[in-house]
């Protein structure tokens, strides 16, 4: 038996092709999480935090008022000050909800509780409305103390949460500008084939591109970033030239071929990634569309996962190798199959898998039709796909059924 080992000592390319099941668990374990990224509190919503935010002092960190009113010291009536000086016994001032509670303060009095008047000279009283509520000078009443929120040292946000808006606000008031969050994987695209055209009605020989207006749509549901497109013919040095230049910023940590995974005089996959010094970590499937699918590793400890051409092929090998390696790139768990009851008979097909775009009806899994390596359109109407054994399965046995990247994206 070939066997190739990679970094973490897994034995990855064999004679015999992977089972399905084999070929996600190779993706997923053949690369680890990507180091974790700073990144300004709006960019990180949405994103799973890699380190606690914690309170770094009391919050809120001065003692505030929670009405609109006067601050007063001990029991009424008042004399009113100038807002903001430290207040005596018998002293008031004037405050806004928010503001900061002067020394002294033992209360703030509401607007609607008490009642100002000015003595012949011209000094100020400030009495409780005869409405009043009883404990409307009790101490304490309306202030909010420091640290009632928080105090210093607390975590806040443990690491590993993924980020709702109401974290980010969260962190906003605790003083945070950067958080630091696991770094997704970035994924470019290289659309292979001289025969695909972009735009229009396709002449003969020729297909429309089924990948280009879809793929960074994709990657996004599978918890990625686009790193862009490129386009390019049927020749090897093209292959080379796509595959070997490093497009300018951002590196990508994974591309993405489409085509050219044959065994046709145009198909160069193989072939570019062994001139860059690379290596196949898996190389075809024991699966149905799709079984050309290969995952390979260049120097520079890049992945690139090449999709057969036809369609529903390249999309089902996406989910198998693609779904996989992102997720652990970003640190997320393998996606596990749910078990669901199969509303068809379903012939066998030995030594493979089959992958059937289905939908559920009634908790029942049926495949959809029109669902040839070829085709999209028993796709479009999926809301998972099924993995049958090669051996089939009867109606009203249970069948592995994942969802797709749309009906169920990734964070
Ligand atoms: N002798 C054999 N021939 C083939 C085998 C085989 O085992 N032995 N396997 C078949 C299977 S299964 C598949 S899948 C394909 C894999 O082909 P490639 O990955 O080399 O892809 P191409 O040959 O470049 O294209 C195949 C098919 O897909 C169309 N295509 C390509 N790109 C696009 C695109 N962007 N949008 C829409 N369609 C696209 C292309 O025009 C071809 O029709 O090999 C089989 N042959
Ligand atoms: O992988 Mo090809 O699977 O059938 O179109």
């Amino acid at each position: 038996m070939l066997t190739q080992e990679t970094a973490a000592g897994t034995s990855l390319l064999r004679r015999h092709a992977p089972t399905w099941a084999e070929a996600r668990q190779l993706a997923y374990h053949c690369g680890g999480p990507l180091p974790p990224v700073n990144v300004t509190l709006r960019d990180a919503i949405g994103r799973t935090l890699t380190s606690a935010v914690t309170a770094q002092r009391n919050l809120p960190h001065y003692a505030s008022s929670a009405m609109d009113g006067w601050a007063t010291h001990g029991s009424g009536p008042w004399t009113l000050t100038a807002p903001g000086r430290q207040l005596s016994a018998g002293e008031a001032s004037v405050i806004a909800t928010g503001g900061l509670v002067p020394a002294g303060a033992t209360t703030v009095l509401r607007k609607e509780s008490g009642h100002v008047s000015a003595d012949g000279s011209g000094i100020q009283r400030l009495t409780l409305t005869p409405d009043a509520k009883p404990d409307e000078a009790h101490p304490g009443r309306h202030i909010r103390p420091a640290g009632e929120e928080a105090t210093a040292g607390d975590v806040l946000i443990p690491a590993g949460t993924h980020l709702n808006p109401a974290h980010i606000a969260l962190a906003a008031v605790a003083g945070h500008d950067y958080l630091q969050v696991q770094r997704k994987p970035r994924a470019a695209v290289v659309l292979t084939g001289s025969e695909v055209v972009t735009s229009g009605e396709p002449g003969p020989g020729q297909v429309r591109d089924a990948f280009g207006p879809q793929l960074d749509a994709v990657i996004l549901q599978l918890g990625a970033e686009p790193a862009g497109q490129l386009r390019i013919g049927d020749s090897y040095e093209e292959w080379l030239a796509a595959l070997g230049d490093v497009p300018e910023g951002l590196p990508p940590d994974v591309t993405i071929t489409t085509g050219g995974t044959g065994k046709s005089g145009t198909d160069h996959f193989r072939d570019a990634i062994a001139a860059l010094g690379g290596r196949l970590l898996l190389d075809g499937i024991a699966m149905r569309p799709g079984h050309p699918a290969v995952l390979a590793e260049l120097p520079d400890g890049r992945f690139v996962i090449g999709l057969p051409g036809n369609p529903l092929a390249a999309m089902m090998a996406l989910m198998t190798l693609g779904e996989p390696l992102l997720a652990a790139l970003g640190n997320r768990p393998l996606r596990a199959a749910r078990l669901v009851t199969s509303g068809a008979d379903i012939e066998p097909c030995p030594g493979r898998t089959r992958l059937m775009p289905c939908t559920s009806i009634h908790d029942l899994a049926f495949p959809t039709s029109r669902t040839g390596p070829g085709m999209m359109r028993g796709l479009a109407w999926a809301d998972g796909y099924m993995a049958v054994p090669p051996e089939g399965v009867a109606a009203g046995a249970p069948v592995s059924v994942l969802p797709l990247p749309w009906t169920a994206p990734s964070v």
